[in-house]
């Protein structure tokens, strides 16, 4: 009996004990990079913080703290390596084989299953082969139609909400306009998000997404099986099986309508080019010589729906952000709107007037830096490897901090200086600024994402003054009104004299503001 008790009570001791000593050749390969010191079971948890705009707030804390350069924290027992050292960004980036995603990326395989940004491995080396063409200059051109046509539907709707200069959250208003641009362009059915804002898809698209930024750092909810166990996991599932099975509707109707296509005879070649759906092109394309199968389908197409407009939403947002408060630039930007479209700033601009477009380029460079839409991107160690003279054990979570390089005074001189213009003076090397990432596996959207991008704020800047929320929120030294990235001394004393309208910005997947991004919009008479 007293055995037993006294078993009973030393299994936690040796559990702890097991995972002290499995955790102790990790703390010894990793000793090489500073961070913060590990307490037994937690680790650094206790200190990481607990929101993500905690999160994001402390690591910026450490890297300041640590040289401004990697440095190791641990969750638990698993080591967190964030890289910022462009010559370790630069060995990771272009490994043909460290290309497995770490474990948040688990939080989207309900949905998203296997597709590109998910799988790793052989199915992913043939699902980019296929799928790279989809991005062909002439596919790009039928997308631009599709840009063009909503960012005029949301420049009316700005019209509407932002008219007597109300304040709107455009972080919210670009949401919608982002999924109408994927829906169409990915699957080739327009669900009119910007109009329909409460129908069960817009809801499910925005529920979902809202679910994996709240579960990603949620000490419970993060694991699939203890989330089923929650009240609110029978939601979730209902939001996920609306995703599905709108999704799989679409690619069966798809099917039926190629089909009927191929059986009549519709070779009338005096009928205009029809648009082409990033749908269509998967479901001519093969992989080891077959067609895909529906689940292939579904999970391209879903993960295109997910990439495709929680990023562009961040880089909208916060394009439209940065011109309501840095009043210099905006002028040189619409003057150069002048110059481009001459007097008929009202019409849409052709792929190559954007092309033409040097400082709205500048500027969308510019504000990647300062917040770019994928703040860190994840890599998970499946083996020990050498990664520029250092052994990173098997089992690490690599993180590497986009964010972090675009406050690297390093690499960019006074980084919390808003100024576009840096991108034609200094020139950071390869790795030294990558927001779409780089390497075999880059954002294989980004040509893509540049284009809607520009679409919409040139768009933008031409119907609209755009304001800050109130006027006082002007930058009339161009410095940023957020903090990170500070020194803690500095971002004390601005924080102090933080402004509700400022940012709280908050990293998961994607960069967003907590609590919005407001601004005014003055309609622009010519
Ligand atoms: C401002 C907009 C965007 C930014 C900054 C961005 C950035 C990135 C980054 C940094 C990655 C690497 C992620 C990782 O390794 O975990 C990535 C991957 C990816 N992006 Fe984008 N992206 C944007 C828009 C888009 C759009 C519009 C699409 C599709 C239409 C797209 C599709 C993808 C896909 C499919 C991947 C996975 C590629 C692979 O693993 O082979 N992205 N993106």
């Amino acid at each position: 009996m007293w055995l037993a008790v006294l078993a009973l009570l030393a299994l936690p001791l040796l559990v702890l004990v097991y995972f002290e000593l499995r955790a102790s050749r990790r703390r010894r390969m990793l000793k090489v990079f500073n961070g913060p010191a590990p307490v037994p079971v937690l680790g650094n948890a206790n200190r990481v913080g607990n929101t993500p705009a905690e999160i994001l707030a402390t690591i910026f804390d450490w890297w300041q703290e640590y040289g401004k350069d990697n440095f190791v924290f641990w969750i638990g027992y698993t080591p967190h390596l964030a890289v910022t050292n462009p010559k370790h960004l630069e060995y990771i980036l272009n490994s043909q084989s460290l290309i497995q995603k770490s474990t948040i990326y688990e939080l989207l395989h309900p949905w998203l299953g296997y597709g590109l940004l998910t799988s790793h491995g052989s199915k992913w080396h043939k699902h980019r082969k296929m799928i790279t063409p989809s991005f062909h200059f002439n596919i790009l051109q039928d997308f631009h139609e599709v840009m063009n046509e909503n960012s005029t539907k949301f420049i009316a709707q700005l019209r509407r909400d932002a008219a007597g200069g109300s304040i709107i959250d455009f972080q919210d208003h670009a949401h919608y306009l982002t999924l109408d641009v994927i829906c169409d362009t990915a699957m080739g059915v327009p669900i009119n998000a910007m109009e329909h804002r409460n129908s069960a898809i817009v809801q499910a698209f925005k529920d979902m997404c809202l679910s994996v930024n709240m579960r990603a750092f949620h000490p419970f909810k993060r694991s699939n099986r203890i989330y089923s166990l929650s009240p609110e996991y029978a939601g979730y599932q209902r939001t996920l099986k609306t995703l599905q099975d709108f999704t799989y509707d679409i690619i069966e109707k798809r099917v039926e309508t190629l089909q009927a296509g191929q059986n009549s005879s519709d070779s009338d070649s005096s009928s205009p080019r029809k648009k082409m759906a990033f749908l269509d092109t998967l479901l001519s394309s093969t992989v080891d010589g077959r067609p895909l199968t529906r689940q292939e389908i579904y999970e391209e197409v879903s993960t295109f729906m997910f990439e495709g407009h929680d990023t562009t939403t961040s880089g909208v947002a916060f394009a439209g952000y940065l011109l309501s408060r840095h009043p210099e630039a905006q002028q040189k930007m619409y003057q150069e709107q002048c110059n481009v479209m001459g007097s008929e700033l009202d019409r849409d601009a052709t792929f190559q007037e954007i092309a033409q477009m040097k400082y709205l380029d500048l500027f969308i460079k510019e504000a990647q830096r300062v917040y770019p839409s994928v703040p860190m991107i994840g890599r998970y160690a499946d083996k020990d490897y050498m990664i520029n003279g250092t052994l990173v054990p098997k089992g690490t979570t690599i993180n590497l901090a986009l964010v972090l390089l675009g406050y690297n005074d390093r690499i960019f001189k006074d980084p919390h200086h808003f100024r576009p213009e840096r991108f034609e003076e200094e020139k950071p090397g390869p790795f030294e600024y990558v927001p779409f990432s780089a390497g075999p596996r880059n954002c294989i959207g980004q040509k893509f994402a540049l284009l809607e991008l520009k679409t919409v704020i040139s768009k933008l800047v031409r119907s609209f003054e755009v304001l800050p929320a109130v006027d006082e929120l002007l930058s009339t030294d161009g410095q940023l009104n957020t903090y990170l990235g500070l020194s803690p001394a500095e971002k004390q004393k601005r924080e102090a004299g933080r402004h509700k309208y400022d940012p709280i910005l908050s990293a998961v997947l994607t960069l967003k503001s907590d609590n919005g991004l407001h601004l005014r919009l003055k309609e622009r008479r010519h």
